[in-house]
């Protein structure tokens, strides 16, 4: 896939961490969405990488229903440590979008599990395809990573898709009396790499 643009970004979190990444477009991946990809640090043979699917809630207005803003964070730093990238993929809701996200919130405040809710509307529980974040690393000649996340689909799809993933490094655990039910339901249902506290 083609390379679009490349530019360069200073950075800077709301408590003052700052850093400067190298965002990138592409042309013509296989969904059509517009990812981007942030070169953070300088990257070395087998670079730290991040898939982070979008949530506007989290990453934008800090909603803290899930822990995507604090992962988000987590990932900038820790790749500007060694040198990676983070794939900003634009999957919000897990793939169903943010409109139907928000619905399912609705039903999971009446009782419903994060993957009971999405099945309520006619989704599956997670429509994410990395065939694109492939395509990315590829053209950005990266063909083995170590790969930051506690979910275990994202390692096994990009080694399905012919990416090395040498190692999975587990992010930290952001629970909040406002997401543990969210985070116990990825440990138990999609074996999501968590330990939690108990729930009282
Ligand atoms: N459909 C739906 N999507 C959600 C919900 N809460 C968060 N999301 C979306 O889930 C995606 C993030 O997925 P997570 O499961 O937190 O993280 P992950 O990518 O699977 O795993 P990690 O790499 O370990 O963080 C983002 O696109 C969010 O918008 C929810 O209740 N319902
Ligand atoms: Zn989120």
């Amino acid at each position: 896939m083609p390379v679009r643009t490349t530019v360069t970004v200073p950075l800077r979190f709301p408590d003052g961490y700052a850093t400067s990444a190298e965002v990138t477009t592409f042309d013509g991946l296989a969904d059509g969405r517009e990812h981007l990809a942030l070169k953070v640090g300088t990257p070395g043979p087998t670079p730290l990488v991040r898939l982070h699917s979008e949530c506007l809630t989290g990453d934008v207005f800090g909603s803290e229903r899930c822990d995507c803003g604090p992962q988000l964070r987590e990932a900038v730093e820790r790749i500007a440590g060694v040198g990676g990238y983070l794939l900003y993929l634009r999957q919000e809701g897990r793939g169903i979008g943010l409109y139907a996200k928000l619905d399912a919130y609705a039903l999971q405040d009446q009782g419903l599990d994060t993957y009971a809710a999405n099945r309520a509307l006619g989704h599956a529980d997670d429509e994410r395809d990395y065939t694109s974040a492939a395509q990315m690393l590829s053209s950005l000649g990266v063909s083995e990573i170590d790969l930051l996340t506690n979910n275990p689909d994202k390692p096994a799809q990009l080694r399905r898709l012919g990416i090395g993933v040498r190692r999975v490094l587990p992010t930290g655990v952001y629970a909040t009396a406002a997401n543990v039910r969210y985070l116990e339901a990825k440990a138990s249902l999609t074996r999501h790499t968590l330990t939690l506290p108990m729930a009282g």
